[in-house]
């Protein structure tokens, strides 16, 4: 790999994989917005090519595969979002998880090394730390996943870290928290759905009849268990930096999160408010493996990033995935 200093907004030339998908989709059209050179590479297997946005070049295919070719292309960095991410399957079908994780991961690192691709951003989680110890979390904290798909997330991390010092990589993991919201016509839509605000977003749209609280019993202050929502856009603006920040032979790790915390129960009360739908909730099992509380200290990113998330107000992130969500009722099937 190449040494880079980096220069702040100079427009770079990128490879977004996953950019079908719904946080890929976002960033790759603010790097678009902000006036970079975007080619998303994605196989379409939880994405959509509808979703890629206008000026991005298209190349559909495996990650790894298709980066042991294209690189060679040159490029001045990669944002690595593709990945296998349902908590559930990860238990169930491990390999998937570790080869469509891991083994795509190591080949695309080996394909930036082999190219003297500098510069890498990578989607990591929270899911990295498992059940805290303490909230809310630094980056300090043990990592201890408590699911296969954050052990393979861990596992990319680690292995990230290895290429920065033995090979310079310039490397970005921003471990990210609960995303929520939509922006532009980009949003979350998941042939398999199993995050909360979209899943209460489809009861108000009439697609499905009821929302279910997975338990009512965690020690918080309703009972019901509490997340850190961060905008998608504020997500989107901390890769733009983290592209500025990376430096050649480290690997930075960062938090992404509001800082604050919602339970369940505000989330539907927020979803209640916005789209003005009851709402129908039923109180059942605690979803194996769910912490009480997950949330972010991020003080990291905003003092060496300069990140300053801009759209904190529940209401309002449930009010841009509502507006997504209506937009899509409108111009396509879900
Ligand atoms: N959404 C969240 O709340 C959240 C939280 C923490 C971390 N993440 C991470 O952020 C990233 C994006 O998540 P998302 O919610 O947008 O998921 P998503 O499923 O909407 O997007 C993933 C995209 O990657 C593509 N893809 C998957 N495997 C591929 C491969 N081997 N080669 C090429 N393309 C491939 C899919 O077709 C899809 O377009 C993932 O790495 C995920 O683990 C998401
Ligand atoms: O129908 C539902 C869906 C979810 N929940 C609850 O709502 C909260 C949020 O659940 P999500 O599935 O929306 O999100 P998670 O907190 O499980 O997962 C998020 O955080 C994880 C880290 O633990 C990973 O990073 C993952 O990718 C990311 O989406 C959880 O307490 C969950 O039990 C419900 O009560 N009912």
């Amino acid at each position: 790999m190449t040494t880079d200093t980096a220069t702040p907004n100079k427009p770079r030339k990128l490879v977004v994989t996953g950019g079908a998908g719904y946080v890929g989709s976002v960033c790759a059209a603010r790097l678009i917005e902000a006036g970079h050179d975007v080619t998303v590479v994605d196989d379409l297997s939880t994405g959509h090519a509808d979703a890629i946005p206008d000026g991005a070049r298209f190349v559909e295919g495996d990650a790894a595969e298709v980066a042991e070719t294209l690189l060679a292309e040159g490029f001045d960095g990669v944002l690595h979002f593709a990945a296998k991410s349902l908590v559930g399957e990860s238990m169930q079908d491990p390999g998937t998880y570790w080869r469509g994780n891991v083994v795509t991961s190591l080949r695309l690192l080996d394909a930036m090394r082999g190219h003297g691709t500098p510069r890498l951003v990578f989607s990591s989680t929270a899911a990295t730390y498992g059940e805290p110890e303490s909230s809310p979390i630094p980056e300090t904290a043990p990592t201890k996943p408590t699911n296969t798909y954050g052990a393979t997330k861990l596992a990319i991390d680690h292995a990230i870290t290895s290429y920065a010092m033995a090979h310079g990589l310039a490397a970005v993991s921003l471990r990210y928290f609960n995303v929520a919201g939509a922006y532009d016509q980009f949003g979350e839509r998941h042939a398999t759905e199993t995050h909360l605000i979209p899943l209460v977003l489809q009861v108000a749209s009439g697609t499905r009849e009821q929302v279910q609280i997975y338990g009512d019993d965690y020690p918080t202050d309703d009972g019901t268990a509490v997340r850190d929502y961060i905008h998608v856009a504020d997500l989107a603006d901390a890769h733009l930096l983290a592209l500025d920040h990376a430096r050649a032979g480290e690997h930075q790790i960062y938090n992404l999160g509001n800082g604050t915390g919602f339970s369940v129960r505000q989330v539907i009360e927020a979803c209640r408010s916005v789209t003005g739908h009851p709402i129908p909730a039923v109180v059942s099992q605690r979803r194996a493996g769910d912490p009480a509380v997950l949330v972010a200290a991020s003080d990291q990113a905003r003092e060496r990033l300069g990140w300053k998330p801009e759209r904190t107000d529940l209401t309002g992130i449930v009010a841009d995935a509502w507006r997504f969500t209506q937009d899509r009722a409108q111009t396509g099937p879900a």
